[in-house]
């Protein structure tokens, strides 16, 4: 008898990765899609299209159809989502038709917002769409014991949004999503070179250098980076070196925020689940955890362990593909 392909979704604003409940992490690319404006057709999709960007002739134009966790222009998400099922069907072997999938969605989403995300992977043919929170996601991701009842705590610092959460019994216990995350980072970064060097640099190369050189920490031993720009003045391409020191002041203002969307969370846990916190500590999920010096930075900050899960950029995926075998059980806590 056939029977149902059963499929995880992180549908991140940054990446987006597919997990197969028989293989596992099957699709983990960008979530970008190169659109032809005359015809609107996706033309590539993924790590290809990423490429693309900043490089395209006019009528083509690389687009990330997510903002801030978030559906930004359904057209094009249903579009992508399309492209890249169908890349992993023909990756896998077999078919991924009429999926049943569990899909997450950020904690500070509006109904409206996570019916968009359901409508479209059913577009797509799915035939069972399941929505389960992000940090939810994190969490049985990067393998905390979420149904005893003991605190758990998740900080999953994504590209769009950062999302911290209690966990206990299965069920969240206190929650709290910001708007600010790596994607933020590197607008920050932009900036400061902007208003330095009266340098423009891109989105792509402002990645690069948090990623490198990028730290939380104030002090640190410095690193340094050779970046290229546009001269604003003169028009043409000329290139600086910047320090680890510069580029940590220049995040500080962000990493503060998400700092504060922590202490906050914390502060509204019920005080049984507290003294937990102490003992078991908070972990961290999602590509933000991997900046340099976060997790001493939030230890020294929060004055409680901060734990780094073993795959902090495939945790959410996991999670919930892992959650595809109680997804009723948790559905019926968040009720
Ligand atoms: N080594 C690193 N240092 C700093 N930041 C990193 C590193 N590796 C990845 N990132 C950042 O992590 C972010 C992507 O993380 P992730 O894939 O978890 O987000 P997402 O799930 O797509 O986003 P969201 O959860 O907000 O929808 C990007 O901003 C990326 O630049």
């Amino acid at each position: 008898m056939f029977s149902s392909p059963e499929i995880g979704i992180d549908l991140g604003t940054a990446n987006l990765l597919i997990y197969s409940k028989n293989k596992g992490i099957v699709f983990n690319e960008p979530s970008v899609a190169a659109i032809d404006i005359n015809t609107k057709d996706v033309l590539a999709v993924g790590e290809e299209a990423k490429r693309m960007i900043g490089r395209t002739p006019k009528h083509i134009v690389p687009v990330r159809p997510l903002k801030d966790g978030v559906i930004a222009d359904y057209e094009i998400t249903t579009k992508m989502l399309k492209a890249m099922l169908k890349k992993v069907s023909a990756r896998v072997g077999h078919s991924l038709r009429k999926p049943i999938v569990v899909i997450c969605t950020p904690t500070g989403s509006t109904s409206v917002e996570r019916r968009a995300i359901e409508n479209a992977v059913k577009e797509y043919g799915a035939k069972q769409v399941h929505l389960i929170e992000e940090p939810l996601a994190a969490a049985i991701g990067a393998g905390l014991p979420i149904d005893e009842p003991i605190s758990n705590v998740v900080v999953d610092i994504g590209g769009g949004t950062s999302e911290v959460a209690i966990i206990s019994f299965g069920g969240v216990v206190s929650s709290r999503s910001v708007r600010v995350a790596g994607d933020h980072m590197d607008q920050a970064i932009i900036q400061t070179i902007r208003q330095k060097y009266n340098i423009l640099i891109g989105d792509r190369t402002a990645e690069l250098v948090k990623m490198e050189i990028g730290h939380a920490l104030i002090d640190h031993d410095e690193l340094t980076m050779d970046v290229r720009g546009r001269d604003m003045v003169t028009g043409l391409p000329k290139t600086v070196t910047l320090s680890s020191y510069e580029i940590q002041k220049a995040l500080a203002d962000k990493l503060q925020q998400i700092l504060e969307a922590i202490r906050s969370t914390l502060e509204h846990c019920p005080p049984e689940l507290s003294g937990d916190i102490v003992e078991y500590g908070v972990t961290l999920t999602g590509g933000g955890a991997l900046l340099k010096g976060m997790q001493e930075w939030l230890s020294d900050e929060l004055s409680v362990p901060v734990h780094l899960a073993p795959n902090p950029l495939e945790s959410v995926a996991i999670g919930t593909g892992k959650s595809l075998k109680f997804i009723h059980k948790l559905q019926k806590a968040a009720r």
